[in-house]
């Protein structure tokens, strides 16, 4: 994810904020992003979790090229503490909205598989650009963990891909690959996969190009009545996790889908 101050400063690079987890920063393990100073959080982007970390502990896209993110962090949801689940999903909600309200021009340069928080990411930004490799799928694939994606992963997708197809998509857990992803707008180009990130830069440059108070004003007016949704039920939707990912069932179908994970790469 490419964030506008760090482009305008020549250093796309430099917006990666994949250092150690620290104090404050969201536990996802995944999108390691510093939610105490607000200001700072998105201007100091991070580059979405991918299996693989640097030699301080930190996670590299280049360590797994083929992913952009592989979505929450499953090991936060099972055989945790119900203050554990609590805190885990408020600093989800705080990347989501922060991302989401963001007045950065965000281009999402999606460069690997990309399912569900990493769909939900990637939906936040302004613009998405997908590289042109079968292997890339996104969309919300939570059905198929046995569990639900909550009401404003479902909003966001709503806005993006219409009622019908999100209907569909969602509750087949449909992992869309890039020609499908572009067809159905949840993607805006596709393009390959050594063209990501000039395309991404392109697209920032047509979105700076446009006034920034106008612009600004005018994410707000779209996505205001989304974001207020979850606002107004913040602690509710918390406690709706907390109590649906407790339950024995829901634990259960999360350790097998994770085992299934670990026997696939074996
Ligand atoms: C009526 C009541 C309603 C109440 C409603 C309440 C609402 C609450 C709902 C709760 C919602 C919770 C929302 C969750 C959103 C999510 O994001 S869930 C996560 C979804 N992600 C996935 O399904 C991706 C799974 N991963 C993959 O498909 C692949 O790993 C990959 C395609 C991303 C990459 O493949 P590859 O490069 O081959 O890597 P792997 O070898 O598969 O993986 C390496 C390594 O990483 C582990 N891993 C992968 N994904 C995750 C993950 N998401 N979390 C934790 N760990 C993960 C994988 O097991 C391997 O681990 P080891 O190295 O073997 O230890």
């Amino acid at each position: 994810v490419w964030a506008a101050k760090a482009w305008r400063e020549g250093d796309p690079g430099g917006t990666r904020a994949g250092r150690r987890p620290r104090a404050g920063s969201v536990p996802t393990g995944f999108l390691d992003v510093d939610v105490t100073s607000a200001p700072l959080a998105l201007e100091c982007l991070y580059t979405p979790w991918a299996p693989g970390t640097d030699s301080d502990g930190a996670p590299t896209p280049q360590d797994c090229p083929r992913v952009f993110s592989a979505g929450l962090d499953l090991t936060e949801m099972c055989g945790r503490n119900p203050a554990h689940y609590a805190e885990y999903w408020k600093a989800v909600q705080e990347l989501w909205l922060r991302t989401y309200l963001s007045s950065l021009v965000l281009v999402a340069a999606i460069n690997g598989a990309c399912p569900a928080g990493g769909c939900i990411i990637a939906l936040a930004c302004d613009c998405r650009v997908l590289a042109d490799n079968p292997k890339y799928h996104i969309g919300l694939n939570e059905t198929l963990l046995g569990i639900t994606a909550p009401f404003w992963f479902k909003d966001a997708y709503v806005n993006t891909i219409g009622h019908r197809a999100s209907e569909q998509a969602l509750q087949l857990g449909y992992l869309f690959p890039p020609s499908e992803a572009l067809q159905v707008g949840l993607v805006d180009q596709v393009v390959p996969e050594d063209q990501v990130l000039s395309t991404a830069l392109s697209e920032m440059a047509r979105w700076l190009a446009v006034p920034d108070h106008a612009r600004q004003l005018t994410k707000n007016m779209m996505r205001k009545a989304t974001a207020d949704r979850l606002l107004r039920q913040r602690d509710a939707d918390i406690q709706n996790f907390v109590s649906f990912i407790c339950r024995d069932s829901i634990q259960k179908s999360l350790q097998v889908y994770l085992e299934k994970l670990r026997q696939r790469k074996g």
